[in-house]
């Protein structure tokens, strides 16, 4: 899932340093912050409306939506994936470790 994700990540990083015709992507940059945090808002929206109807087809492509358009938000603001997905590894790392010393504890 990772790779598709850092593979996006990589079309979305290269349609920032080579504009080219016809591309969404590069229409987003072309508009700017504002228009990209606009995006990423009316996607929130449509995801929660989504999962509100019980609808999970809709719910998916909603996802997808979100994903993307907070990877075009990152290309924006210069932050690299791999950063965000640092911040998740750290927490997911904490997460089981306190896991582990509760049932430690529980042992003891
Ligand atoms: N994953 C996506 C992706 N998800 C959603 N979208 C676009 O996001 C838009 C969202 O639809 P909306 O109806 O909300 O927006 P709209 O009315 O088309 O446009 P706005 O004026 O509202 O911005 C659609 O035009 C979708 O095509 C995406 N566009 C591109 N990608 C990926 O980005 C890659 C590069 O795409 P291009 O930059 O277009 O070459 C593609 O290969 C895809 O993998």
């Amino acid at each position: 899932m990772n790779d598709t994700l850092r593979g996006l990540y990589d079309v979305v990083c290269d349609r920032k340093k080579n504009p080219s015709e016809g591309s969404y992507t590069c229409y987003l940059f072309e508009k700017g912050k504002d228009k990209i945090l606009k995006k990423c808002g009316e996607e929130c929206a449509e995801t929660i409306i989504a999962a509100k109807n019980c609808d999970n087809d809709e719910l998916k492509n909603e996802i997808c939506d979100l994903l993307y358009h907070l990877l075009v938000l990152m290309a924006e603001c210069d932050l690299p994936l791999s950063e965000v997905m640092d911040v998740l590894e750290e927490r997911r790392k904490k997460i089981s470790n306190l896991k582990v010393m509760k049932n430690v504890d529980r042992n003891t």
